[in-house]
């Protein structure tokens, strides 16, 4: 009950902000329609009376006044319908907002490998596309409590027994409430094969992966793994809703046959001459209403438990992401402008949330001011681990990385994000326009065209706003418009003028930035990198750390790296490993032999 309570409250407050007049008019219409109601029963028993006294000008009034309240309570709901239509969209903009900011405001990305997190982050989204519904449940919900209060002073005037029609209604909406948990428990439960039906659906639909189901002739197996998860889901759903409207069931028929009650207790009061027709009509139009209403405050009461139910995985979210008071240690002004001593890693150890195996061990390295590092090692060595590190997506789970000194725990991420300039190996393709691509680098540069135009050419994408119709506007992939598809090389090329437009980086990484790019491409690539680390190399100390399989390129550096199942095994220049003769040496014959 709590949860709903404090649901509702915040559902008012969010539709308040969204469109104060819009909500005030909406709620005036709603009461307004849900009174009509027992008023149009209270005429009735006029008319009845009336009539049967022969009274004929009362009686038109009466009739007048029915046909008033009638209109009155169908078009009163109507236009409320309207205003609160569009008070309910705003609402939903503000909790996916909200929403957006939480994820997208805690340190790191760690939240985004969480199951957990992220199937509630699924049952959030559902939950707010309900926003309207919410909204539209709160309202009615308000004007059902007046139409039950009048109904009931109405009724207990008559007869202090017929009270006890109205109490009668609580049973059932304590019970529609357990019945309710039943359903949401179902939902937490199945969260994971729901996304997983989810997923399965989008690799059988998606121009990207269509292509492979193909080949593969997967979409049979595809299908059949979708159903199957869909099937779980659907069970375990299907017994939940079965439980949950047995409940609800049992609640009604208790209703009922208090209902059911007071009409035989009514009409043998009026058959021994102690009520009039009138009154016998009153009752009988009021227990209906009465009736409906209980089945109204139960339809209403799941939609608005649904809604508290979104708000309070909201909250539980937040506590869950936003750093508790006192633990946020970060100083805004701690980032130097310049890097004096390098980045340096002490015993970084790291694994993945929810995993039981650390991906890095003990990790420790000295990359001074302006140098050039290359990471190599085999596959799933750690490599893209150890660079998301650096860029402070996740917190070593042991050891520290300080920034000339400084723990990255101890700057504010987005001071830190602002000096980064990245392409990470799986970089985003962004179906926006080649702008919004090249741009998403700097977003302050994104109206520049001149310096968009100069990324691009630096990244060797010079060409693509000839290419694309629209040039720097035009519109790139299939995933809402009619856009240009890139290939591969291309879009790596443009992922890489994002790293282009930062202006004072102090950490430039490349995670197998020419893994889509030929030999000759990515020479010519790393040599154009190496001349402007030499120049930022003078300007800011900026360092450049670069993952890449191709020992040609790796040996531009002047660090090398060698990671080896999460461990640092060797490292050095290209000359000094080649002479130690270790598994860089190795790795580098094999592939210079390959070449051969
Ligand atoms: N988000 C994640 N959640 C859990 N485990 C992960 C995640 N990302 C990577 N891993 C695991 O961490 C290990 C190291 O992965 P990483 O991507 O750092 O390797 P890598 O050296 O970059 O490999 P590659 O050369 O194939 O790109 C792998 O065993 C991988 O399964």
């Amino acid at each position: 009950m709590r949860t709903l309570l404090r649901g509702a409250r915040e559902l008012a407050g969010l539709a308040l902000r969204a469109d104060r007049w819009r909500l005030v008019r909406a709620a005036l219409l709603v009461l307004l329609g849900y009174l009509a109601t027992p008023l149009i029963a209270v005429a009735l028993m006029g008319l009845t009376d009336a009539a049967v006294a022969g009274d004929g000008p009362a009686a038109g009034a009466y009739a007048l006044a029915v046909a008033v309240l009638l209109v009155v309570e169908l078009m009163a709901v109507h236009f409320a319908h309207l205003s609160y239509f569009e008070v309910g969209e705003l609402a939903e903009v503000g909790l996916n907002e909200r929403l957006g900011g939480l994820l997208h405001g805690a340190r790191g990305v760690h939240h985004f490998d969480e199951p957990q997190v992220m199937n509630s982050v699924t049952l959030m989204r559902e939950g707010f596309a309900q926003t309207r519904e919410g909204v539209e449940a709160l309202l009615q919900f308000c004007g059902l409590a007046l139409q039950v209060g009048l109904t009931t002073v109405l009724l207990v005037r008559l007869d202090p027994w017929l009270l006890l029609l109205p109490l009668a209604a609580l049973p059932p909406v304590l019970i529609a409430e357990r019945a309710q948990r039943v359903l949401d428990t179902a939902k937490e439960k199945v969260g994971e094969s729901t996304r997983l039906a989810a997923h399965l659906l989008a690799v059988a639909v998606s121009p990207a992966s269509v292509k492979e189901v193909r080949i593969f002739q997967a979409e049979q197996q595809l299908i059949a793994r979708q159903s199957a998860a869909w099937q779980r889901v659907s069970a375990a759903l299907g017994a939940a809703h079965l439980r949950s409207a047995a409940l609800r069931a049992g609640g009604q028929i208790f209703f009922a046959l208090a209902y059911g009650g007071a009409i035989v207790a009514v009409i043998s009061r009026a058959v021994a001459g102690q009520a009039s027709v009138g009154q016998v009509v009153l009752v009988i139009t009021l227990a209906v209403q009465v009736s409906v209403q209980v089945s109204g405050v139960l339809g209403l009461l799941a939609r608005l438990q649904g809604a508290a139910a979104t708000l309070a995985r909201l909250h539980a979210a937040r506590r869950r992401l936003e750093p508790a008071p006192g633990e946020d240690r970060t100083r805004a002004d701690a980032l130097p402008a310049r890097l004096e001593r390098g980045i340096r890693l002490e015993n970084v150890g790291f694994s993945y949330p929810g995993a039981d195996r650390p991906v890095l061990h003990e990790v420790s390295l000295e990359i001074p001011p302006g140098a050039t590092v290359a990471v190599v090692g085999e596959n799933g060595a750690g490599k893209s681990t150890l660079v998301k590190l650096l860029c402070g997506l996740y917190e070593p789970t042991s050891g520290r990385v300080l920034a000339d000194g400084l723990d990255l725990r101890d700057l504010p991420p987005e001071a830190w994000r602002a000096r980064l300039a990245t392409l990470l190996q799986d970089f985003a393709r962004f179906e926006l326009s080649l702008r919004d691509n090249a741009g998403a680098g700097e977003l302050r540069r994104l109206r520049d065209d001149e310096a968009i135009t100069a990324a691009l050419a630096r990244a060797g994408a010079e060409r693509l706003p000839e290419m694309v119709p629209g040039g720097l506007d035009g519109l790139l992939g299939h995933g809402y418009g009619d856009g240009v598809d890139l290939s591969g090389g291309q879009w790596q090329r443009l992922g890489l003028s994002r790293t282009h437009l930062r202006e004072d980086p102090l950490l430039l990484v490349l995670d197998e930035p020419a893994s889509a790019l030929d030999a000759a491409a990515e020479h010519a690539l790393f040599e154009r990198y190496a001349a402007s680390a030499g120049q930022a190399r003078k300007e800011s100390g900026a360092v450049t750390v670069f993952v890449s399989h191709r020992f040609s390129t790796v040996r531009m550096a002047e660090l090398i790296v060698v990671l080896d199942q999460g461990r640092v095994v060797e490292s050095g220049g290209h000359a000094r490993l080649m002479a130690d003769g270790g598994l860089y040496a190795e790795l580098y014959g094999l592939q210079a032999r390959a070449y051969r």
